[in-house]
């Protein structure tokens, strides 16, 4: 049985041309994500999680090197909208309601008003908004805010999700409360995860694998392994497994074992 990548970048690199010289974002980048794998993206600010994700999502092409979305070209990924993205900042539109944010991929795509009330509804029972439906965005917090992007990325049942960084901005018990559910949708969902973070707890918590990158030429460093089990819920994150993985992850990330470097 061949193994199916969701993402399979060989050889990739991006260098940004400025008036200053040329800006090595991104150099000899190889990283594959199973179908269905949770993939997490961290690196000090710089080296080049949200432009590796750009060029997956074919925001931007790469400068040297190939990338394939389930087998595909980027660009032709991007049209046969094989994935979705949420990003920081939710994003919403203003005046529509949360179920017409939702349903705004599905309108350009021409889905039938009927098919498109049911797919909202069940959309906003998968992130718990079924009750918010007919509200605007600057009537829900920023984390109901962040699980309507959620839910508006899913629309198209997409295999692959890529996430920079979408809890970013909540506070820390939203934030967990968030990472949970995420974990729960993936897995409901069957969709692949790359998902750009700055937080070694956030990445351990959600992943199978994590990709620790280094900046000045942005590159792949490492990969930890995190295979934490499906049961990714709140005794976890007291757990002795996580904390040695969390550990683990972060000698990864300085590059010198944490407890030697504090007893100096
Ligand atoms: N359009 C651009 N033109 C020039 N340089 C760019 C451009 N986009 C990104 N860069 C540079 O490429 C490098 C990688 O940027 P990128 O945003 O991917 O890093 P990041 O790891 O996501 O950072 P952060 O964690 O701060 O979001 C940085 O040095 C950045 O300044």
């Amino acid at each position: 049985m061949t193994t199916e990548y969701a993402v399979r970048a060989t050889g990739v690199g991006k260098t940004f041309p400025t008036k200053a010289g040329d800006v090595v974002a991104l150099t000899e980048v190889e990283l594959t994500v199973s179908a269905g794998e949770f993939v997490s993206l961290i690196g000090p600010s710089g080296c080049g999680k949200s432009t590796l994700l750009r060029l997956i999502a074919d925001l931007d092409g790469a400068t040297t090197g190939e990338l394939e979305i389930f087998g595909k070209p980027a660009a032709k990924a991007r049209v046969d909208q094989d994935y979705g993205i949420a990003f920081q900042q939710a994003g919403l539109l203003p005046w529509r309601t949360v179920g017409g944010n939702i349903a705004l991929p599905l309108e350009l795509h021409g889905m039938a008003k009927p098919d498109r009330a049911k797919r909202v509804a069940d959309l906003a029972e998968l992130v718990g908004l079924s009750d918010f439906i007919d509200r605007f965005p600057d009537q829900l917090s920023g984390g109901m805010q962040q699980r309507v992007a959620i839910a508006r990325s899913l629309a198209e049942q997409p295999r692959l999700l890529l996430m920079d960084e979408p809890f970013g901005a909540l506070d820390e018990m939203t934030r967990e409360y968030l990472q949970g559910e995420l974990t729960r949708i993936a897995k409901e969902t069957g969709a692949a995860v790359v998902f750009v973070t700055h937080s070694i707890p956030e990445a351990v918590f959600l992943s199978d694998r994590v990709v620790v990158m280094s900046p000045r030429p942005g590159r792949i460093t490492d990969i930890i392994e995190t295979p934490l089990g499906d049961a990714r819920d709140e005794a976890l994150r007291e757990s002795p497994e996580y904390f040695e993985r969390v550990t683990a992850v972060r000698e990864a990330l300085h590059g010198t074992p944490v407890e030697r470097a504090n007893e100096r």
